[in-house]
């Protein structure tokens, strides 16, 4: 499988044509593929002797499956801009935006990156025997905070996600925590620093309203701080409130990519809603 090119400013490879102009690029997805491989994708296990004969003969089991999962898709975000990702369940979302944070190599194609992009699933990794309150530190740390920044924000932390709203959860380990307030920490700790660029898989359909509330207005602010904000979700009423451009992925491929109202309508046009 071919190693993406990630590219960051201090390479200078933008395009020429990327880079002139007002509008300054943070994100280019230059007609990339990505391959999953499944393994032991097929029934029965196979003895022990053929997988030997296989390894000898250097074949490749007949169990592997690949899953064409993005297909050429392309499209450049700007800094300033709320980009929604929708599309049905296995369109390729996820996979684009971890293919964005550097996760998983396009098997062609290019991205390229302004800044480290930071991906903020509901699987972003805590550890679940910590305490909410160690999370909250070494999250901090693990961001490029100082030790002073984790110290002043800590509170502003906390208090955004709502854990000690009923009794003091923050010094309890994760794992005593519901998935929704893991979700609600999870993000909290990525939306306490300003990223380049920030992308939010499904984070506002986790908490409760108010919780939902206070995500879209820091997702507003992170935006007037000049970051560029990746949302994906399947709430259409996230995506109206939140972004203003949206790109429609289908079975991998890009259907649309345009002004939130035009797509969302076009969308709910497809999906009969
Ligand atoms: N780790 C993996 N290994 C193999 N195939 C995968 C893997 N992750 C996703 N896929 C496949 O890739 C395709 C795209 O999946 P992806 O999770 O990106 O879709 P999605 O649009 O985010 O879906 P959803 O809306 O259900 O979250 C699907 O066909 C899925 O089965």
């Amino acid at each position: 499988m071919a190693v993406a090119e990630q590219h960051t400013p201090q390479d200078s490879v933008l395009p020429p044509a990327a880079r002139t102009g007002t509008r300054v690029p943070t994100v280019i997805v230059d007609d990339v593929h990505i391959v999953y491989t499944v393994h032991g994708a097929g029934t029965g296990k196979g003895s022990a002797t053929a997988a030997l004969a296989r390894l000898v003969m250097r074949k490749s089991s007949p169990n592997v499956r690949r899953v064409h999962a993005v297909r050429g898709v392309t499209f450049t975000a700007y800094r300033g801009e709320a980009i929604g990702i929708i599309g049905s369940n296995g369109s390729g979302k996820s996979t684009i935006l971890r293919a964005i944070a550097g996760l998983l190599p396009p098997e062609s194609g290019k991205i390229y990156t302004d800044g480290q992009p930071s991906l903020l699933g509901v699987n972003a990794a805590l550890m679940n025997d910590l305490t909410g309150e160690r999370n909250v530190i070494l999250g901090g740390l693990a961001m490029g905070m100082s030790q002073e920044e984790v110290r002043q924000r800590y509170q502003g932390i906390v208090e955004f996600s709502g854990i000690n709203e009923k009794g003091d959860f923050i010094s309890l380990p994760m794992r005593t925590y519901s998935s929704g307030m893991a979700a609600r920490l999870r993000f909290s700790i990525a939306a306490a620093k300003n990223h380049d660029v920030l992308m939010i898989d499904e984070a506002l359909a986790t908490g409760d309203r108010a919780f939902q509330k206070r995500s879209e207005n820091r997702i507003k602010e992170l935006r007037k701080e000049a970051g560029t904000v990746f949302l994906v979700s399947h709430n259409n009423n996230s995506i109206r409130d939140t972004c203003d451009r949206v790109v429609w992925l289908e079975k991998g491929e890009l259907l649309m990519d345009g002004p939130t109202d035009e797509v969302i309508k076009a969308y709910e046009k497809h999906t009969g809603k």
